[in-house]
């Protein structure tokens, strides 16, 4: 379990933690920073470090004074008002002083070729967007071949959401300080962040305060499925339907059928509402076709998957009101949640429904239930998904890069795994016939919802770690490869 705190726990943390460790933490972690470039960069390479205004710059500041004094060309690149620095940024801006270094106001031209680039310029203290000067700044960094090691957080990307506030460093490496935060995991936060290196500096913050959420990676879901005994039979593991298939999206309902028994379901019945719909999967016989109405007199069904094709018609908004009526788990995506943010009647019976209820929305999808803007759902996803969970006492995933998967009861994670690979038509009805065949198999909600999310994404890494895509990468190519990511997670009896 990676523990995720909330920026303003951070603070806390630091304001425990300062007592617990006996030193000041910025030294600490300038001291991390040095200890991990000494391991990384050769003795004598020149360096860049660079310094805003805040405890951010401090951090920076340490770690460049002891890079000096390990051997290192350290060129300090100074961009805050000495007399506002906070207390302990201004005694490392003192400390470097005393090396007899200078600071430097601008880069120097042409600029040299760096071994590295230390970013200190902003952390978790960045409150509003960066202006004109600022965004400059950042843009030159950027435009520096040499890689760039982010010092607690890719300065220019928000902490909390990871949303870009104008402009944010690439980092090649991202530093982080006492825990990890929201922003590193979501949304631009990994397109900026790159690889995670934790720094913990000397506390161990589990014990000093409980985190808010979690990362959520391939161990906290092992195990969540236990081995099949020999004595098994098919009506042991589900019997899951799968409503949707409109005229022209019937194969939108096909892959989340398939990904359902390649998922491990029992059986698996698919009810289409498009009238001339095949009645065999040519490529999947396996399947089970019949017209969306037949569903819900199959007395064996265990779960029920609504939303993959469905589509907008009177037939569809009756079988959604039907299925919204039953006792059984439920997956709702794509028109399933559209026609719930259209029609006060369904959302009103989805939220008092006691069944099990699972919502798979993208950021559109999450924008239409809460009435936001697609850009604000984007824009704080935690948020977005708290108050959907809160809104509808459902179990959910709000899906894109860094899904997150949130809890009827508000307990969360953001989910490690995954690659563009997935941003293809299909990827989102494969996942919810995967959340539905775990259903079938006797997971709650929110332990159906992080294995199904963390599968789907380990899926795609592990084709492109074979060599296929991202580019090109199909929904239906990642269902074989998250049943083989899944025999990996199950516990061997
Ligand atoms: N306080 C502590 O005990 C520790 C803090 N640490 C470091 O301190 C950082 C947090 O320090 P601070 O709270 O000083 O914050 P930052 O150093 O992230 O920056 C805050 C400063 O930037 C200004 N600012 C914010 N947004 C701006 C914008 N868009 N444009 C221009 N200026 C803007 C603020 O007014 C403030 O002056 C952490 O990220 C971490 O790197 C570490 O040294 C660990 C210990
Ligand atoms: N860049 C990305 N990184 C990780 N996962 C992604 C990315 N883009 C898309 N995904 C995942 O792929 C799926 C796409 O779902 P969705 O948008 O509903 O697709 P569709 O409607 O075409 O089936 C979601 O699970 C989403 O989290
Ligand atoms: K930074």
């Amino acid at each position: 379990m990676t523990a995720v705190y909330h920026v303003e726990q951070i603070r806390t943390l630091e304001s425990m933690g300062a007592t617990q460790v006996g030193q000041p933490l910025m030294q600490l972690a300038g001291q991390a920073v040095a200890d991990w470039v000494r391991s990384h960069v050769p003795t004598g390479q020149r360096i860049l470090c660079v310094a805003g205004q805040g405890n951010n710059g401090g951090d920076a500041l340490v770690a460049a004074r002891l890079l000096k004094q390990a051997g290192y060309q350290i060129d300090m690149l100074f961009l805050g008002q000495v007399a506002t620095l906070p207390p302990d940024a201004q005694r490392a801006w003192q400390d470097w002083q005393a090396t007899g270094q200078p600071c430097l106001t601008a880069l120097p031209s042409p600029a040299p070729s760096y071994r590295i680039v230390i970013d200190g310029l902003f952390g978790i203290g960045l409150n509003r967007p960066l202006d004109a000067g600022w965004m400059a700044w950042v843009d030159q960094l950027n435009l520096l071949a040499a890689p760039k090691l982010a010092l607690d957080v890719p300065s220019g990307l928000c902490a909390k959401t990871g949303a870009v506030l104008g402009r944010a460093v690439h980092a090649k490496w991202t530093m982080t300080f006492i825990g990890l935060k929201p922003g590193l995991l979501t949304h631009d936060g990994p397109d900026h962040a790159g690889e995670i290196i934790m720094a913990p500096l000397g506390l161990d913050a589990h014990t000093l305060l409980a985190p808010a959420g979690r990362a959520l990676h391939g161990a906290d879901v092992a195990g969540l499925l236990a081995p099949r005994l020999r004595n098994s039979h098919k009506g042991l593991f589900g019997s899951v339907g799968v409503i949707g298939g409109a005229a022209g999206m019937v194969g939108a309902a096909l892959l989340a059928g398939r990904a359902a028994l390649k998922l491990g379901a029992g059986r698996v019945t698919l009810g289409l509402l498009d009238p001339d719909a095949p009645r065999v999967d040519h490529l999947q016989p396996e399947l089970m076709l019949r017209h969306a109405e037949d569903l819900f007199h199959l007395a064996h069904l265990t779960c029920l998957a609504v939303g993959p094709g469905l589509g907008k018609s009177a037939d569809a908004v009756h079988a959604l009101d039907l299925a919204l009526r039953t006792p059984l788990p439920l997956v709702l995506d794509a028109d399933a949640l559209n026609l719930i943010a259209d029609k006060p009647d369904l959302a009103n019976q989805l939220a008092t429904r006691q069944g099990t209820t699972v919502l798979t929305p993208h950021p559109a999808e999450a924008g239409r239930l809460l009435g936001w803007q697609t850009a604000a759902v984007q824009a704080d996803r935690l948020q977005a998904a708290t108050a959907l969970a809160e809104h509808f006492g459902a179990d959910l995933v709000l899906k894109g890069c860094g899904s997150i998967c949130m809890s009827c009861q508000g307990e969360w994670c953001i989910n490690t795994s995954g690659n563009p690979g997935l941003a293809s038509g299909g990827q989102g009805d494969v996942l919810a016939g995967v959340v539905a065949a775990l259903l079938g198999q006797g997971l709650s909600g929110f332990d159906a919802v992080q294995l199904a999310v963390y599968l789907h994404g380990a899926a795609a890494d592990k084709l492109v770690t074979e060599g296929l895509g991202p580019v090109g990468l199909t929904a239906s190519e990642i269902i074989d490869a998250a049943r083989a990511v899944l025999r990996g997670l199950t516990k061997r009896g």
